[in-house]
């Protein structure tokens, strides 16, 4: 699924009504309509009063049309006009001359502090104040009933995205967002859904398809696209008949250190789990029992030390190298990944040491192999890329560093998103329990057993990342979040291939 910028679903909006003939009017009843439609599935007529806040503009007229339905429906329904400007939009006016023909009285104007309502917290907030027009902080009495509505406890459904929130720009103040428990969003998700900063105000969203124009849709760039099944099933290679463990790959993974013995033995595991033909485990000594004993599947090659790595030799010609899990930064190591980098043409997955090494001796960037995929957190990524001022300034400084390196980076989060030059891939997988010790070296060896299946960087980045998500997901349907461990999601690796072609994913879940 695509992600449109608040510009290009205006620009759609046009498109649909010259395509389709139909008024604007038309096209706000039929958003209207697909909110009450959802609503009245699950209510069933239930006696649960509604408030609903509508603004000036278009999402005001959104919350009129709701409204008119749900009391021609028979509903308890008070609805409020937020009335923070003269400026009125003409579906908005529109509608609210309709809900004044239809019940026969105008809706509460509401003016200041002395208006705003009793709530009750088993009442039904619609936040119907601001869409996707948003141009400014809400302020004064505005930013008071935001405040309000957020005490309340009253179930908030926001129509299209919480008032106060912008579709695809930074926030200004944090104070003057609706909080909605759940979002009912037109066509596609937008952006700040999926950023941590943004993405708080929106626990849970549906997106509702209202018609808008399939080809603009198609041929148009997106801000970011959401891979979810549809696409994970694109992006799965057949594993052939007459293949072989050679037709798979070797998979180099170079980590652990003392005491971190475990990210090797998991990024191994993770490699075999996700299909490449064969594993090697280059470690230092002290590793070498524990991965020959807890993987006996994979072939290990020590370093001359005992404790950390110092030279990394190897005597065959791997497909992909997974390198950082658990490495230190021992000043050995550091020029160890130096030559290791120099000259090398083999597809790279760098994680954990690694980058903090690179973060810290610059000059490696210039080393570092074109098309490798980084894997960092939010504080590795710190170190890569410098400070930012918010989510959005963030992934313009990914963007930057992706183009300037020839490398596709796995930002790490809720939602995982994957940058390559100016794209973006958002994670639909993955779950809260994934937050957990080795999950990253289990991603990693993902990422690395898919290279060396001959995947390419950006594919086995993507589907990498969609594929440990869902192992994730499955793992916690089974432990619950708190019980999952990494070696849990490795464990549902098999699971989650096995879902890619199972069962038809739900139409318009929630994507958390
Ligand atoms: N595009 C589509 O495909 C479809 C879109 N649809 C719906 O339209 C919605 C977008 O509607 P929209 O453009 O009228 O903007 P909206 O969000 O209602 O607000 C604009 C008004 O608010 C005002 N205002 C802004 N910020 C403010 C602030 N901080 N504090 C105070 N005032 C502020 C601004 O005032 P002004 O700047 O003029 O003073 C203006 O009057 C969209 O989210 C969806 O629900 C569907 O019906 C059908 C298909
Ligand atoms: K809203």
């Amino acid at each position: 699924m695509k992600i449109f910028s608040a510009e290009q679903l205006y620009e759609a909006d046009k498109t649909t009504l010259e395509k389709q003939e139909i008024t604007s009017e038309a096209l706000m009843e039929r958003a209207g309509t697909k909110i009450f439609n959802w609503l009245q599935k699950r209510m069933q007529g239930a006696p649960v009063k509604f408030h609903i806040f509508c603004g000036i503009g278009n999402n005001g007229g959104d919350g009129l049309v709701v409204g008119r339905l749900l009391i021609e429906h028979g509903y308890n329904v008070h609805v409020y006009v937020v009335n923070c400007s003269d400026k009125r939009s003409k579906n908005f006016l529109i509608n609210y001359d309709k809900i004044k023909n239809a019940t026969k009285k105008w809706p509460s104007l509401m003016k200041g502090e002395d208006d705003f309502p009793q709530i009750n917290p088993d009442d039904i907030i619609v936040d119907a104040i601001f869409g996707i027009g948003l141009n400014r902080c809400p302020s004064g009495w505005v930013k008071n009933l935001i405040q309000y509505l957020n005490r309340s406890q009253a179930f908030i459904l926001a129509i299209d995205i919480p008032s106060g929130l912008s579709a695809n720009a930074p926030l200004e103040d944090m104070e003057a967002v609706i909080k909605a428990n759940h979002t009912l969003t037109f066509q596609t998700p937008k952006l700040s859904f999926f950023l941590p900063e943004t993405g708080v105000f929106v626990s849970n969203f549906d997106v509702l398809d209202i018609g808008l124009d399939l080809e603009y849709l198609q041929k148009t760039e997106p801000l970011a696209q959401i891979i979810s099944k549809a696409e994970a099933q694109r992006f799965y290679r057949t594993r052939e008949k007459f293949g072989h463990k050679g037709t798979y790959g070797h998979t180099l993974i170079i980590a652990g250190s003392y005491g971190k013995i475990g990210a090797a033995v998991l990024a191994s595991t993770a490699a075999f789990r996700i299909g490449a033909g064969m594993v090697t485990a280059f470690v230092p000594k002290c590793g070498y029992s524990i991965l020959q004993s807890t993987v006996p599947e994979a072939m290990v090659l020590t370093d001359k030390e005992e404790e950390f790595l110092s030279e990394i030799t190897y005597d065959f010609e791997p497909s992909a190298i997974g390198i950082g899990m658990g490495i230190g930064k021992n000043e050995a190591t550091v020029s160890a990944l130096e030559k290791l980098f120099k000259n090398n043409k083999t597809p790279f997955v760098i994680d954990a040491d690694a980058l903090n090494i690179i973060s810290e001796n610059r000059e490696l960037l210039k080393s570092l192999p074109k098309n490798s995929v980084l894997t960092p957190h939010p504080g590795e990524l710190k170190g890569l890329v410098g400070k930012w001022k918010n989510d959005y300034d963030k992934l313009e400084k990914v963007k930057k560093f992706s183009k300037k390196h020839g490398v596709v980076v796995i930002i790490k989060g809720a939602y995982t998103i994957t940058v390559f030059n100016d794209k973006l891939y958002i994670n639909s997988s993955g779950n809260p329990g994934m937050a957990t010790a080795g999950s990253g070296d289990s991603l990693s060896g993902v990422v690395a057993g898919l290279l060396s299946q001959g995947y390419d960087a950006l594919l086995a980045a993507v589907f990498g990342v969609y594929i440990h998500g869902r192992a994730g997901d499955i793992a916690a349907e089974l432990m619950g979040y708190e019980a999952t461990m990494a070696s849990d999601i490795i464990g549902n690796l098999s699971e989650a291939y096995l879902d890619l072609f199972s069962k038809e994913e739900p139409q318009s879940e929630p994507m958390a």
